[in-house]
C-alpha cells in the first residue's frame, strides 16, 4: 500500500509547499481549519483534509484545534532558512514527476525523457532559464544536508584547497569551509552556474574563501591544478562510464603528489539490491541523465584504473550521499 500510494504523500508535501502553507505557520502559535480556509479562500472541507493529511505525514502538529509547523518543516521547508529544502521539492514536483508518468518508455528507449538528445548534448546544455534556477536551487537543497555528514565522516584537517568539480551552488564549499578554518575551496562549474552560485557564496559572507572558475570537465583539456583535494559529489552519477573514467582522470592529471580525489554519492550497493534511495535515484538517472547510480566498487576501480592508492570507502547517511570513495596520487 506504501508503494502504491506513494504519490499521495509527495504530492501532500508539494502542494502545501507551492500554497506556501509552511512560510503562512512558521513562527505563530498555529492555525485553526477556519483561518486556513479564509486565508487560502478553499472551502472548509478542502482546508481540513489538507491540515489533516499535512499532520498525519508529520509535516504539522495539531494542537488544541490549531495546527503549527513541525520542528522538522520549520527548519526545512520555510523559505529563507539555512536547510530549506523546498528547491529539490519542487524540482521533484514539477519536473521529476511528470517524466516518471513515462518511465516505461525511458525504459524501452534507454533514453532520457526530461530534455531532447537529439537537440541538447546533455541535460545541462541550453536549459530554459526557469528550470535552470529551479534546478539549481534543488541540487542547493539537497547539498546543503549532505555536505554537513560528509564534513563529518571525511576527515579534511590536512587539506588547504579543495577543488569542487561541478560544485553546483557551492552547498559543500560553504559548510567545508565553515566546519574546516584552514580551508580554501574553487567551484569548477559552467559559466551559466557560475553566475548563479556568486550569490550564494557572497550570501554566506565566504567570497574570501571560496573562488569559481568558468569550465567545462568534458571539453577543457585540464583542470584546473594547486589543489591538494578534489571533490566530485553527485557528478559521475550524471554520465556514462567512458565518461567518469574521463572526467576522474583529469582530476588525477590535475593533483600533485599525495593529492586525493574524494567521489560522494548515492552508492548502490555491490550486490545490486538495494538501498531503495540508491536503486531509485538510479532509475531518477534513467529519466534523466545516460548515467546511473554506481557502486562504491565501481568508483574504487575506476580510481585504481587512473592511478590511485589507498582507496578507502567511507559510509554515512544523508540525503542525496550515503558515502564517499576517496583515493589518493602516490
Ligand atoms: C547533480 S549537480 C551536483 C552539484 C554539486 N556537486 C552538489 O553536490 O550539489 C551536477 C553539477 O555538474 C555541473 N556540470 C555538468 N556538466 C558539467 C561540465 N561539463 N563541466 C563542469 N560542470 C558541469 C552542473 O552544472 C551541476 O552543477
Amino acid at each position: 500500500m506504501a508503494i502504491v500510494t506513494g504519490f499521495w504523500a509527495a504530492k501532500t508535501l508539494a502542494t502545501a509547499h507551492e500554497l506556501r502553507l509552511f512560510d503562512w505557520l512558521s513562527d505563530t502559535a498555529g492555525k485553526t481549519i477556519q483561518e486556513c480556509s479564509s486565508h487560502y479562500r478553499m472551502e472548509e472541507r478542502p482546508a481540513e483534509m489538507l491540515l489533516t493529511a499535512c499532520a498525519a505525514l508529520g509535516l504539522l502538529e495539531r494542537d488544541d484545534e490549531r495546527y503549527r509547523n513541525s520542528p522538522m518543516s520549520e527548519r526545512h521547508l520555510v523559505r529563507g532558512r539555512p536547510l530549506y529544502f523546498g528547491g529539490w521539492i519542487e524540482m521533484a514536483d514539477r519536473r521529476e514527476y511528470p517524466a516518471w508518468m513515462h518511465l516505461k518508455d525511458a525504459l524501452q528507449s534507454n533514453r532520457p525523457l526530461t530534455w531532447n538528445p537529439s537537440r541538447q548534448a546533455s541535460l545541462f546544455d541550453g536549459e530554459d532559464p526557469l528550470l535552470v534556477a529551479t534546478f539549481w536551487e534543488a541540487m542547493y537543497a539537497l547539498s546543503i544536508t549532505t555536505s554537513w555528514a560528509l564534513a563529518e565522516a571525511v576527515d579534511l584537517s590536512g587539506v588547504k584547497k579543495l577543488l569542487d568539480v561541478g560544485g553546483g551552488g557551492a552547498a559543500h564549499d560553504i559548510t567545508l569551509c565553515r566546519r574546516y578554518p584552514q580551508l580554501q575551496t574553487t567551484v569548477y562549474d559552467l559559466g551559466f552556474v557560475c553566475e548563479l552560485t556568486r550569490h550564494k557564496i557572497e550570501q554566506a559572507g565566504l567570497a574570501d574563501r571560496i573562488g569559481l572558475i568558468d569550465g567545462d570537465f568534458l571539453k577543457d583539456d585540464k583542470m584546473p591544478s594547486g589543489y591538494d583535494a578534489i571533490l566530485l559529489s553527485k557528478i559521475l552519477l550524471d554520465w556514462t562510464p567512458a565518461q567518469c573514467a574521463l572526467i576522474i582522470a583529469k582530476c588525477y592529471a590535475a593533483l600533485p603528489s599525495g593529492g586525493r580525489i574524494i567521489i560522494s554519492d548515492l552508492f548502490v550497493a555491490d550486490t545490486k539490491d538495494g538501498p531503495i534511495d540508491a536503486a531509485l535515484m538510479s532509475l531518477n538517472m534513467l529519466v534523466e541523465t545516460w548515467g546511473r547510480n554506481y557502486t562504491s566498487a565501481e568508483y574504487a576501480a575506476w580510481l585504481t584504473d587512473a592511478g590511485c592508492v589507498d582507496i578507502k570507502v567511507i559510509h554515512f547517511d544523508a540525503p542525496a550521499a550515503n558515502g564517499a570513495v576517496v583515493g589518493y596520487k602516490p
